[in-house]
């Protein structure tokens, strides 16, 4: 049987494992400590991360990392962006040349700034096959099977068509990508404008807002996706608009929900006690607001969640200072001819 390896057992990892079980392989789910991989051995249930699925037999359970990645034709990795580097650098010395590697998770290096594919090839050289998939896709849908599509992005079209044909499947439908900028940061920034749709719900104000939101929010994130080298059409795609929407419109997700706890007055320490979850939106903020200085972008929305998050700028002041911030055009990057002669 074909093996196939999955990093990370929160709720991702978990989803993705079943959606490769489902199709056949051997999967080998890795989970940081031996008495979570004993508990999921006993119940076939991520209670914690994933309740109500039913894990199949052929997914084993490790917190070992040779048994984890030995002999493995894939290797996706679905833990918190935090730790790529550190990770990649233990199962380095038991994957070849040849083992796909496959960055599921939304976020960058807090130290360096770069980008999970970037982190993963500083590792394991830029000529190793690696590949992101990111899309609008929750964790908990997936797990029940509920149609969804994603994207997988690769500088290499084999390396991308390989991970397809690995993932595809009647619940899940893939589609590939050469735009690998554009699908990570696509997927790293709609975090951000998530919890600003969470403050928005939680202070109670309306759809009007929260689609002002999205929309003003997605012409930020392609704006530093095209500075930083992205195609401007994958932020009107999956990886983008669809993550976007999906985030910023479900409780499922975690930074929608802890935005939604900060409208609610909730300090932003208290909230990330109160959960294990990973809330990659919180480091993402912090992040862009070195890329925006450093690609020298306007991103007002971010600018503002940054001082809410680590500033105690209060929500509604925050959102007055957007509405009422200098005037300007819509399109900003429209030709400026035409504007000049309007
Ligand atoms: N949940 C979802 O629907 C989706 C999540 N992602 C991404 O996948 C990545 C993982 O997120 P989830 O599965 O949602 O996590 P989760 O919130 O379900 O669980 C947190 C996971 O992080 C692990 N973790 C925490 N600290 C760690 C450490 N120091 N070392 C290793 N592991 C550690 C926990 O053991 C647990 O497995 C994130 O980057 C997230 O943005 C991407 C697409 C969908
Ligand atoms: O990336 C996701 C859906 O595509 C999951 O979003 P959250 O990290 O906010 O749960």
């Amino acid at each position: 049987m074909r093996k196939m390896t999955i990093i990370g057992a929160g709720g991702w990892g978990t989803a993705l494992a079943n959606v490769l079980a489902k199709k056949g392989f051997s999967v080998t789910l890795w989970a940081r400590r031996k008495e979570i991989c004993d508990n999921l051995f006993k119940t076939r249930e991520n209670v914690n991360y994933l309740p109500g699925v039913i894990i199949p037999a052929n997914v084993h359970f490790t917190n070992d990392f040779e048994e984890a990645v030995k002999d493995s034709e894939l290797v996706l990795m679905a833990t918190p962006s935090m730790v790529m580097r550190d990770i990649i650098k233990k199962i380095k010395p038991f994957i070849t040349n040849n083992t796909v590697v496959v960055s599921a998770s939304k976020g960058f290096e807090q130290s360096t700034l770069l980008r999970m594919s970037e982190v993963i090839a500083e590792e394991l050289g830029e000529d190793h096959p690696i590949a992101v998939l990111s899309g609008p896709n929750h964790a908990e849908e997936v797990g029940k099977d509920l149609p969804t599509a994603t994207v997988v992005a690769s500088k290499k079209k084999s390396t991308a068509e390989f991970v397809q044909d690995v993932f595809m499947s009647p619940k899940l439908r893939v589609y590939i990508n050469p735009d690998i900028i554009g699908v990570e940061v696509g997927g790293a920034l709609k975090n951000i404008i998530a919890l600003g749709a969470g403050i928005s719900d939680g202070l109670k104000f309306g759809d009007n807002t929260k689609s002002a939101l999205l929309t003003r929010g997605l012409t930020e994130i392609a704006r530093l996706g095209v500075a930083m080298g992205a195609d401007t059409h994958t932020f009107a795609g999956l990886a983008g608009l669809g993550d976007l929407i999906a985030t910023c419109t479900s409780q499922h997700s975690r930074n929608w929900r802890c935005g939604n706890q900060i409208g609610q007055g909730k300090k932003l320490k208290e909230i990330l006690e109160g959960s294990n979850m990973v809330v990659e939106g919180v480091r993402t903020t912090e992040a862009v607001q070195e890329l925006s200085k450093k690609y020298d972008i306007q991103m007002p929305i971010s600018e503002e969640l940054y001082k809410v998050l680590f500033e105690e700028k209060d929500a509604k002041t925050a959102v007055i200072d957007l509405m009422l911030r200098g005037k300007t055009h819509e399109t900003e990057e429209v030709v400026r001819t035409e504007r000049e002669n309007w």
